[in-house]
């Protein structure tokens, strides 16, 4: 049998990075797979294990065919590789770190998709980008204003097929939280 795409959704800085890294072992050890994304950000940038190419890179590699999803959003273009489709097709299930712009048409080509929404209380989301020191304040604010309005649009179109997640807490508590939206 086909594995499941799980998507991981959710505002930037809600914490999809640090609740992957966090959860990584605990998927390991059920044989769920995390895909590595491609990102045109620049190969210095801190808090995700992904590989950063040029946008020169990555048109390159599009045009390829080296994604199985792309997008684009923050000024930055994202990949997911070709090759979830053959961990898909062997039978594994495959977690990607998503875009909830992108869920429609990522939907279109995985029907039976398990979507993981993650949440944070509005101040504590302010504090943590802030903290985390990667965007200027403009683009925080910016990214913030994106995400009010998602998360309400989100949670009502979509309110049977997703499971959300609040990540206000402990990560702790939110890796224990998603284990058991995996079932
Ligand atoms: N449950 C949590 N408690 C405290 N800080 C957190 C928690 N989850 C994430 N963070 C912090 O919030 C910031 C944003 O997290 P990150 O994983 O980069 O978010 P995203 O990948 O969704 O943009 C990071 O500095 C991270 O250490
Ligand atoms: O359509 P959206 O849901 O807003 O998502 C757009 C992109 O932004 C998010 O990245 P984020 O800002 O969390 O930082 P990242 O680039 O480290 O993932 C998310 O991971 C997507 O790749």
């Amino acid at each position: 049998m086909a594995g499941r795409l799980i998507y991981l959704i959710g505002p930037s800085g809600s914490g999809k990075d640090s609740l992957l890294d966090a959860a990584r072992p605990r998927l390991a050890e059920r044989g769920c797979r995390i895909a590595r994304r491609v990102i045109t950000r620049s190969p210095e940038a801190v808090g995700e294990a992904a590989q950063g190419v040029s946008p020169t890179q990555f048109a390159v590699m599009e045009a390829e065919g080296a994604f199985a999803l792309s997008w684009q959003a923050n000024g930055l273009c994202y990949g997911i590789p070709k090759a979830i489709d053959e961990w898909l097709a062997a039978g594994e299930d495959v977690l990607v770190n998503g875009s909830r712009a992108h869920l429609a048409q990522t939907r279109e080509r995985y029907p039976t998709l398990l979507v993981l929404l993650l949440t944070v209380d509005q101040t504590v989301l302010r504090q943590r980008l802030l903290a985390r020191g990667r965007e200027s304040l403009a683009d925080i604010e910016e990214r913030l204003a994106r995400n009010t309005r998602f998360t309400e649009e989100l949670i009502a179109a979509n309110g049977a097929g997703l499971c959300v997640l609040d990540n206000s807490g402990p990560l702790e508590h939110t890796v224990e939280r998603l284990l058991c939206c995996l079932g």
